[in-house]
């Protein structure tokens, strides 16, 4: 047990309710956490505006919670009920909380299940709300920004604050998932039976029932500024807009909604209709988005989807499934898949000729996940563990094609990973950059006159995508860039239905 007192403040509602002066960027709460930063203790001593201030960008002032070290007991095992929200609460909050301190949200998840425990259905439960919870963190931190003063100094508090705010108030059209006096008293329950929160119940109920008494006011209060209209980091909106002035509102407005779950038929076991019979049969409906793309209209576990674990389809999105096609692929070839994990790309490649692939990826464990699904489609590969920037493992021999699915921000696939915009730092896009182009220039020796390189980033950033395939045609006069689609950005509706991709495609002249 941990002496530790939260130490979070309520605003008293006359502040709260006015607009506040913009006193800096509340995206800089968004900023990776500092190690080695101290906890801010200060109270935050701005004064609200005068009400007859410009009220265009009311914003609460900046707290720098989240530049506080990691203090939660993460291998605390709470004495809740599996299948309480109390317990999904908690274990939301603490996953939330591990990502604002750096990590991703699947690790953060899983080390949540581990250290309570979790049977099937709170596994369930707890992921379902982290999720949520990442598509309405700038929302519901704002809101918290509003009706507090201080920085809560422990960050699961924090996570089971904006977790409960995001079951108390769903998406426009979403029905509440609860009733709103069970979601307090289970989130009170939840911070009771957590050593580190024990003494804020009184704090978490007290925020959560003004909550609910000033809502209509606190949303709107909110609503005026981009962090809570998006849910995304400042840095990310202007990004957005920069690169998209037209489309960047349906670009972020994409990046929040639930991504479907697409199939990738095996056309090398199954046809499409004999595919779609089967779907049918098992009481499952599905519409096409792609040549070998299905999209089922309701998401299900793969256990239930037939024919899955005999490898007659594969879980894919339908703009990742135009990558394999692309390559112009022959029986025969010798082909290098060269960031290859987990394998989505190595397997389609595999369905649609007898080539002889080399996968490569620079990170072992997940390697092992392109061994585990080509095992499942029955195909395999030369796995190899190394980097594509270097040429170390190369035995020197030309490959006829090569697929460069390079490290990128993954800008574009924030609809399935919604922690991303959260993780990323503005800077990650040079340094991931320069690795790509690196990338790019070793891998481009490796390829035999004629032969085709597809350069592919799920970013939506030019820097990482256009600007990188100009420059990287630019440097190498022997590069003839074909037709690709080039960059695709998200979509869904009728017969479309895809992340946010880019694709560029290379022929080298023969000498
Ligand atoms: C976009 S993912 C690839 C997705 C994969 N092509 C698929 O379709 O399933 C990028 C991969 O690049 C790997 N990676 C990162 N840096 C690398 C490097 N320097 N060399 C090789 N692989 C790298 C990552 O481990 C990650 O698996």
């Amino acid at each position: 047990m941990t002496d530790k007192r939260p130490t979070l403040t309520i605003k008293p509602k006359a502040a709260s309710a006015r607009p506040t002066k913009p006193a800096g960027n509340p995206a800089a709460q968004y900023a990776r956490p500092k190690p080695a930063a101290k906890p801010e203790r200060k109270l935050d001593a701005k004064p609200a505006a005068a009400p007859n201030k410009p009220a265009a960008a009311p914003t609460p002032a900046p707290r720098p919670s989240y530049e506080v070290k990691p203090q939660f007991q993460q291998a605390y095992r709470p004495d809740l009920p599996g299948d309480s929200l109390a317990l999904a609460l908690l274990g939301a909050a603490s996953a939330v909380a591990q990502v604002r301190g750096g990590t991703a949200l699947p690790q953060a998840l899983s080390n949540v299940f581990a250290a309570f425990g979790a049977t099937p259905q709170g596994r369930g439960a707890i992921q379902d709300l982290a999720y949520r919870t990442m598509r309405g963190l700038g929302r519901a931190e704002t809101l918290l920004g509003l009706m507090t003063t201080k920085a809560p100094d422990v960050p699961m508090l924090v996570g089971l604050i904006q977790c409960a705010l995001v079951l108390l108030d769903p998406p426009a059209g979403e029905a509440p998932a609860y009733e709103p006096f069970t979601i307090v008293d289970q989130a009170v329950t939840a911070a009771g039976n957590h050593p580190d929160m024990a003494h804020a119940k009184a704090m978490v109920n007290a925020v959560l029932r003004r909550f609910l008494r000033e809502r209509e006011e606190l949303v709107a209060t909110a609503l005026k500024q981009a962090l809570a209209q998006w849910n995304y980091p400042q840095w990310w909106i202007d990004a957005t807009k920069a690169a998209y002035p037209r489309d960047w509102e349906a670009i972020l407005a994409a990046g929040n909604r639930h991504p479907p779950l697409t199939l990738r038929v095996n056309t090398r076991k199954i046809s499409l209709e004999d595919y779609l019979r089967q779907l049918e049969q098992a009481g499952l409906e599905a519409d096409q988005v792609g040549p070998a793309a299905l999209r089922l209209k309701q998401a299900t576990n793969v256990s239930q989807i037939p024919g899955f674990h005999d490898g007659l389809v594969s879980v894919q999105d339908a703009g990742a499934q135009l990558a394999a096609p692309l390559l112009g692929l022959e029986d025969g070839m010798r082909v290098l898949d060269a960031c290859a994990a987990p394998g989505g790309k190595s397997g389609h490649i595999l369905e649609l000729a007898n080539v002889e692939l080399t996968a490569v990826d620079a990170d072992p464990q997940r390697l092992a996940r392109v061994g585990d699904n080509l095992g499942r489609l029955g195909l395999s590969a030369t796995l190899v563990a190394a980097e594509a920037q270097s040429k170390d493992w190369w035995d020197g021999q030309a490959f006829d094609r090569i697929l460069a699915d390079v490290p990128c921000t993954a800008s574009g696939i924030v609809r399935r990973h919604p922690d991303i915009r959260w993780l990323r730092r503005k800077t990650d896009t040079r340094q991931l950059t320069t690795l790509s182009g690196e990338i790019l220039d070793n891998l481009w020796q490796m390829l035999r006159a004629d032969g085709k390189l597809l350069f592919v980033t799920c970013s939506l950033w030019p820097q990482e995508s256009e600007a990188q395939a100009a420059a990287f045609a630019a440097r190498h006069t022997d590069a003839v860039r074909l037709d690709a689609p080039g960059q695709l950005l998200p979509a869904s509706g009728a017969g479309l239905d895809h992340d946010g991709l880019f694709y560029a495609l290379f022929q080298k002249r023969a000498a």
